[in-house]
């Protein structure tokens, strides 16, 4: 089910309503019925648990849309455009028919693409990258590579055999469509069975390991990523917020005990979206209802706001 932007959760602090270096990201965000040149990001919630409930997960992470949005309005606006942003409303997943909304999903990203716009999507689940994935390949076609870069300290490569669920979905793309790579990034050593990690290498993948994730390391990091961007035509970006540690990101189905730092998520976002092969963006697995003060969401938000500075300024 489709439902039309709803911009009374565009609401925040107003400093001026004229000067538009005092403006905050509700006094930017337009209804996408209305567009002008200056637009840069197409916003798209994915409202959907229905993955983690398959993956024995905790529930939660459907109300995540709307609550970035809340979170994202009171945000200062450091853009060049008071336009740049545009809101597409949600896609909602109903009576548990998970492909039937990935599908729909995937219309609404084309689309996005279509207007020349950089899709955002607010998940959901981590079950939303499947539908992400679905509206890119369709908008590029059946030859071109895409690279998947996945935020996450979790390989989402399970046996899809009985079930798709939120643990499966680059397994199900990978198997299916041999012009995708995938390179996973923050992986958690003790949150994947040594079974995922053989899968990982059967289907031909690297990984960065959280812990190489390190300043030491961070050329050879860098190279890693650069080389997957080289060799292929577009890339796409997904953050599993559960990549993050826990104490920063506790409103997580999964917490991570030994998850990255913001900061370094920050800087990973940074990198990869500033790279112009870039070309949408999702974020992943925020949970409200286990939320500590707001600091997941908040935290998801601002990550948000990377993405649209660094697509607006390429
Ligand atoms: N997308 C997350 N997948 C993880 C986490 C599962 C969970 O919610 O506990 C996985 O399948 O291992």
């Amino acid at each position: 089910m489709y439902a039309l932007p709803n911009m009374d959760l565009w609401k925040g602090r107003t400093d001026s309503l004229i000067d538009k270096d005092e403006f905050r990201i509700h006094q930017i965000v337009k209804d996408n019925r209305t567009t002008s040149v200056n637009n840069t990001c197409g916003i798209i919630g994915f409202s959907c648990e229905e993955g983690v409930r398959r993956n024995k997960g905790r529930l939660g992470s459907k109300e995540a849309p709307n609550e970035i949005r809340k979170s994202l309005s009171s945000l200062s606006w450091h853009g060049q455009s008071a336009d740049s942003l545009v809101d597409f409303g949600n896609v909602i997943c109903e009576n548990q028919k998970l492909e039937a909304a990935q599908a729909e999903l995937g219309s609404h990203v084309e689309k996005i693409l279509s207007k020349n716009l950089f899709p955002v999507i607010l998940g959901g689940g981590h079950e939303t990258f499947y539908g992400h994935y679905l509206g890119i390949r369709s908008s590029v076609g059946p030859n071109a590579k895409i690279g998947i870069l996945n935020i996450d300290a979790h390989f989402d490569l399970r046996s899809y055999e009985d079930i798709t669920s939120s643990g499966t979905m680059f397994k199900q793309i990978l198997d299916n469509d041999h012009q995708a790579g995938y390179l996973p990034i923050g992986i958690q050593r003790y949150g994947n069975t040594k079974k995922l990690f053989d899968t990982a290498t059967t289907l031909g993948c690297s990984w960065i390991l959280e812990e190489e994730l390190v300043d030491e390391n961070s050329e050879e990091n860098e190279n890693k990523i650069l080389n997957f961007i080289n060799q292929h035509d577009y890339i796409i970006l997904t953050l599993c917020m559960d990549v993050i540690n826990a104490s920063e990101a506790p409103g997580v189905s999964a917490p991570s005990s030994f998850g990255l730092s913001g900061k370094m998520v920050r800087q990973l976002i940074r990198k990869i979206t500033s790279h112009t092969k870039t070309i949408s963006f999702d974020i992943c697995e925020v949970n409200p209802s286990l939320d500590c003060d707001n600091r997941t969401v908040k935290l998801a938000a601002n990550l948000i706001n990377e993405v649209f500075m660094c697509v607006e300024r390429r």
